[in-house]
């Protein structure tokens, strides 16, 4: 997607800087890793309130689940003590129907026996099995409706908002393929199954009634053995449920890395295929495989053992029943075969009722694991307001266009994230109006930070910038990054004409379209030539051509270029460098490049090092120094280029020539 100003060439920028993590160039004396850092940057840019909202209710609906997850276990642990323990110890002369004396009763009444107390709750399983239909029915429409209806496309669009109003930090953090994997698994994933587990709960209540007013009629002893039994059940399904679920964390962290192979076999294939190297990455990817199956047969082989034991447990307890009623038979008790399939049901269903609860649990953790993922997304830190709603600073919100296009830093340090050192160490400088600037340094210098620092990308740790004496930090964001153009070494095309890639958004009419692509040389493509994603059907040349030309029918005050002409040709080059003497003569330009024939014919040049302004001068005087990292860095380049064929080179021969 690409935003209505320079999103597209700013993400490019900041994809190049992201990957320049060289740590070559340390600060001379690093400041010591800012604990308030984080504090300091997020109390200095609120989180839009719609997205902090939304996470915290995400946040809370994570939390639900845990709770319920928990309470069903706290329940179904203490279910067997309650439910025939308490009562066996309360009625224990009463409710034993194989006691002499109540079998006295039985005998006598048996006939308002079993209607009172024995057929009623085969009645009430009846209804039971109804109930549960019902809720089960209640339970899909409220999926349906409700969630897949309502919620999921919310949570989907407040991960989206999310991403979209993250920090730079926070997206660098993580891999693209990691992102696009939680997406998407927001659409398979019902959080929390809160559907279910209320449908469930309605059934497990009714049931719990049920058995309590059943297992009032057992035995002592057949008591003691169903509480045995429930106990057994109760710490088999939690040992499962709590290995089950540190399984499925590795399980998902294998198929993540498996997928994540796949993703990166096609994605470096040109590279796989130049060095010849195909093999190495479908070995690594089977070892990935086979270790995903490993993990896999680990959990099935979990289960299985479980499963083992938990139908020992019930052939253990079918045995204790009908050796309980032997044992009262044996005593001249004679229960009938009414009252063998009486017990027997109670006890099925006393630990189905369990087994349910445990599995409602596990599945709470299951659904949990989904949703932290989630919440991970859905609470990144967020970026500064994109606009500014205020009255107080609509003042300057209507300065967000500068008229100038002057330039100030003032003691600007920065850091990419708390514990690292500074990128950029208070940094000081003014560029006027319409200056042409170039901005040089050795690799990790801190040039493309001071781009980030302009735009805002990454928040100043301390100090100012302004763009006509307006303090960027207090403009919107879009109102900021819409005041400047940037052109990166990586140009940024989407899918559609000429046109729609130097216009996306229809602001400018044919005429204006076809100045600007004349300007850029780009005629012999014309307005109407279909580009592919990511401009597969173009050269390197023409990319960026089409990247410039976009800058140029933009027309702002302030132009960036970073390394726009690293990767191209000299002719192209060339191109480019006329077009920004040509077209944006009254603009300032900031030329960040390591080649010096790219600054070659700027006012000024800005030579970074260590994160500091190391000289700040015109080229002449700068090569005049013959000791400056300037003069060095001319002098390698002269050794370097090809005068022959090249002005500018030319040019930079005769500087160095000067030392
Ligand atoms: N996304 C990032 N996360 C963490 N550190 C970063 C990030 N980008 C840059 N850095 C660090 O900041 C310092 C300055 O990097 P910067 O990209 O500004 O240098 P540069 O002069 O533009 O280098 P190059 O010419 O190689 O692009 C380096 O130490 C680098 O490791």
């Amino acid at each position: 997607m690409i935003s209505k100003s320079t999103s597209g060439h700013i993400t490019s920028g900041m994809s190049a800087a992201a990957k320049s993590t060289s740590t070559t160039a340390l600060i001379g004396n690093p400041l010591e890793p800012d604990r308030s850092f984080q504090q300091a940057t997020a109390a200095k840019h609120k989180t839009p309130t719609n997205v902090d909202s939304t996470s915290t209710k995400v946040q809370a609906l994570c939390y639900f689940g845990q709770v319920c997850g928990w309470a069903t276990l706290a329940i179904a642990a203490t279910m067997g003590t309650v439910l025939f323990a308490v009562p066996a110890m309360l009625h224990r002369q009463q409710m034993s129907i194989l006691s002499p004396e109540s079998h006295a009763v039985n005998t006598s009444n048996s006939s308002s026996n079993t209607s009172s107390g024995v057929w009623w709750p085969k009645h009430a399983s009846f209804a039971l099995i109804a109930l549960d239909a019902l809720c089960d029915w209640v339970a899909f429409a409220v999926r349906e409706f409700v969630y897949v209806g309502l919620a999921r496309s919310r949570i989907q669009a407040a991960l989206l908002g999310s991403l979209a109003h993250a920090q730079m930090s926070e997206i660098w953090r993580n891999s693209d393929y990691h992102l696009v994997s939680v997406i998407r698994c927001s659409e398979r994933a019902t959080p929390l199954g809160v559907h279910t587990f209320l449908a469930d709960s309605v059934t497990n209540i009714a049931s719990l009634g049920l058995s309590v007013y059943s297992s009032l009629r057992l035995s002592y002893d057949v008591l003691v053995a169903l509480t045995a039994a429930s106990a057994g059940v109760v710490y088999l399904r939690t040992h499962k449920d709590s290995t089950l679920a540190a399984i499925q964390k590795h399980r998902r962290r294998a198929v993540l890395a498996t997928e994540k192979a796949v993703h990166d076999l096609f994605s470096g294939s040109l590279v796989i295929r130049i060095h010849g190297v195909y093999g190495e990455f479908s070995g690594r990817l089977r070892e990935l495989e086979s270790r995903q199956q490993a993990v896999e047969a680990l959990a099935n082989a979990v289960l299985f053992t479980t499963y083992l034991l938990h139908y020992a447990v019930d052939t253990a307890l079918t045995l204790a029943l009908i050796g309980t009623i032997l044992a009262t038979a044996a005593d001249g008790l004679r229960p009938t075969p009414a009252d063998v399939q009486y017990y027997y049901e109670t006890a099925a269903r006393s630990l189905a009722l369990l087994s349910q609860l445990v599995v409602i649990k596990n599945n709470a953790t299951n659904h949990s694991l989904v949703l932290q993922e989630l919440c991970d997304v859905g609470s990144m830190a967020a970026e500064a307001p994109w606009h500014i709603a205020t009255k107080a600073k609509k003042a300057n919100a209507r300065q967000s266009r500068p008229a100038r296009g002057a330039i100030e830093f003032d003691s600007c340090s920065l850091r990419y994230n708390r514990d690292s050192i500074l990128a950029l160490s208070r940094v000081s400088f003014v560029i006027g109006e319409g200056e042409h600037v170039g901005i040089v340094g050795r690799t990790g210098a801190g040039k493309s930070s001071l781009l980030q620092a302009l735009l805002r990308l990454v928040e100043l740790e301390a100090g100012t910038i302004a763009i006509d004496g307006v303090d960027v930090s207090e403009l919107g964001l879009h109102d900021l990054r819409r005041s400047v153009s940037v052109v990166p070494q990586a140009a940024a095309l989407i899918e559609g004409s000429v046109r729609s890639n130097i216009d996306p958004f229809d602001e400018h009419n044919d005429t204006q379209v076809r100045d600007a692509i004349k300007a850029c040389q780009l005629e012999e493509l014309g307005a109407d030539k279909q580009i592919e994603s990511g401009g597969r059907n173009l050269s390197g040349g023409q990319q960026q051509l089409i990247s410039i030309c976009r800058a140029v029918l933009q027309r702002r005050k302030i132009l960036v270029l970073d390394e726009a002409t690293a990767n191209v040709d000299k002719r192209t080059a060339a191109v480019i460098e006329g077009v920004i003497r040509r077209e944006f003569k009254h603009s300032t330009v900031l030329v960040i490049a390591h080649r010096l024939e790219a600054t070659a014919s700027c006012d000024r040049i800005i030579v970074m090092d260590g994160g500091r302004v190391a000289e700040l001068d015109s080229p002449s005087n700068l090569a005049a120094k013959n000791d400056g990292i300037y003069a060095a860095l001319l002098r390698t380049a002269a050794a370097t280029i090809d005068m022959a064929t090249d002005a500018d080179a030319v040019a930079i021969k005769k500087q160095a020539r000067i030392n």
